[in-house]
C-alpha cells in the first residue's frame, strides 16, 4: 500500500515537474537576476519537508527571495500546495540532494541558510550526512556571504550537540543558543510541520545561529 502511494506521488510530481526549478545549475550564482529577476535576499531552506516554514515566511517577508531544497519527490510535491496556497511568488522549489549544494548556488550568493529538524542521522559512521557534518558546513562556508547566517532548529538534543562542537571546531560565530525551548517561543518564530508536532507534545526544542566570518 505504501509503495503504491508513494509511487502515485512520484507520477504526481512527474506530472507537475513545470512547478519545480528543473536545472537549478543555470542560476548558480545568479538567483536573484536569472530566476527572481530582482535584486534582494537570498535564503534557502535545506530539508523544506512539505514546505509549511518556507511558504509561510516567503509570504510574511515578500521583500525576500527563497528558495527551498528537498530531495524527495514525493514530500516537495506538497511544498507546492503550501506555495500555491500562500500565493508565494518569491519562492523556488527545488528537488534535489543537498550534498551536491555547490552545483546550484555560487560563492557568497545566499544571505541566510535555515536547517529545520534535519535527519540525525544517528550512527557514527554516517555522521557526515548530518547537514551540520564539517562536510556540510565547508559548502555552506562557500555559498554564503561573509556574516551570512545558519539558523538550526532541532527536537534532537544529539544532533543539537554534535552541531554545536562543529560550528565551534570550523570558527562560526555562535548566537542566540538556547537548550530546552519549550513551545518555541522566541521573537519571529515560524514554526516547521515537525517543530508542531513537538511543541503539542510539550517536547523541547533546541535553537543556534551561525554566523559566517
Ligand atoms: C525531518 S524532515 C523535516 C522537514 C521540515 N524541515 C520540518 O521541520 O517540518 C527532514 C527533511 O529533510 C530532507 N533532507 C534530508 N537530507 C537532505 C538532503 N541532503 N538534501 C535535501 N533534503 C534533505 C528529508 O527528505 C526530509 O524531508
Amino acid at each position: 500500500m505504501r509503495i503504491r502511494g508513494k509511487q502515485k506521488k512520484r507520477q504526481r510530481f512527474r506530472e507537475m515537474q513545470g512547478e519545480f526549478v528543473q536545472k537549478p545549475q543555470e542560476y548558480k550564482g545568479h538567483w536573484n537576476e536569472k530566476y527572481f529577476k530582482r535584486s534582494a535576499p537570498l535564503h534557502i531552506e535545506i530539508g523544506t519537508g512539505r514546505g509549511q516554514f518556507l511558504a509561510t515566511m516567503a509570504s510574511l517577508h515578500p521583500e525576500i527571495n527563497y528558495v527551498g531544497i528537498e530531495k524527495f519527490p514525493e514530500v516537495i510535491i506538497r511544498a507546492h500546495e503550501k506555495k500555491v496556497a500562500q500565493n508565494a511568488s518569491n519562492e523556488a522549489l527545488v528537488c534535489f540532494d543537498a550534498t551536491n549544494i555547490l552545483e546550484i548556488f555560487g560563492e557568497s550568493e545566499v544571505d541566510r541558510i535555515y536547517l529545520n529538524f534535519s535527519d540525525p542521522w544517528p550512527k557514527k559512521k554516517h555522521a557526515d550526512q548530518r547537514l551540520t557534518s564539517r562536510v556540510f558546513l565547508a559548502k555552506y562556508r562557500q555559498i554564503l556571504k561573509p556574516g551570512g547566517e545558519i539558523h538550526f532548529k532541532t527536537d534532537n538534543r544529539q544532533l543539537f550537540e554534535f552541531s554545536l562542537n562543529t560550528f565551534a571546531e570550523m570558527d562560526w560565530k555562535l548566537r542566540n543558543v538556547t537548550l530546552d525551548l519549550h513551545n518555541s517561543g522566541f521573537e519571529g518564530n515560524v514554526m516547521t510541520e515537525y517543530e508542531a508536532k513537538f511543541a503539542e507534545q510539550g517536547l523541547p526544542i533546541y535553537r543556534l545561529e551561525a554566523l559566517r566570518r
